[in-house]
């Protein structure tokens, strides 16, 4: 069994990591939310998240994750983009 140090280092390196990629899927739906103020599309795109929520089950269950786990941290992370999306839209012109 590996000391607490070290459990706590693999932590830190993978939270490294998951702020990395977030950094990079936020700099894309940025770009989505500007596409979509652009087109007059809505915010919200219920189809895509559908298509999304079901890859995203299937991985977890590849990688060993509580898919119900999974479908929570990306529920939220969609929201977020959501609202940004809104903020996008309402932004004077
Ligand atoms: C990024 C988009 O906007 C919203 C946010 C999504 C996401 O964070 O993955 C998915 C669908 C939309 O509800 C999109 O339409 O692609």
């Amino acid at each position: 069994m590996a000391d607490l140090a070290e459990l706590r280092a693999n932590i830190d390196e993978i939270d490294r990591q998951m702020i990395t990629l977030l950094a990079e899927r936020f700099k894309y739906t940025e770009e989505v939310g500007i596409y979509k103020d652009q087109h007059g599309l809505s915010a919200q795109d219920p189809s895509r998240e559908a298509q999304q929520f079901q890859k995203l089950a299937l991985y977890a269950e590849q990688s060993g994750l509580n898919p119900r786990y999974a479908e929570q941290i990306y529920r939220h992370i969609m929201d977020l983009v959501i609202s940004r999306h809104q903020e996008l839209k309402t932004v004077q012109k």
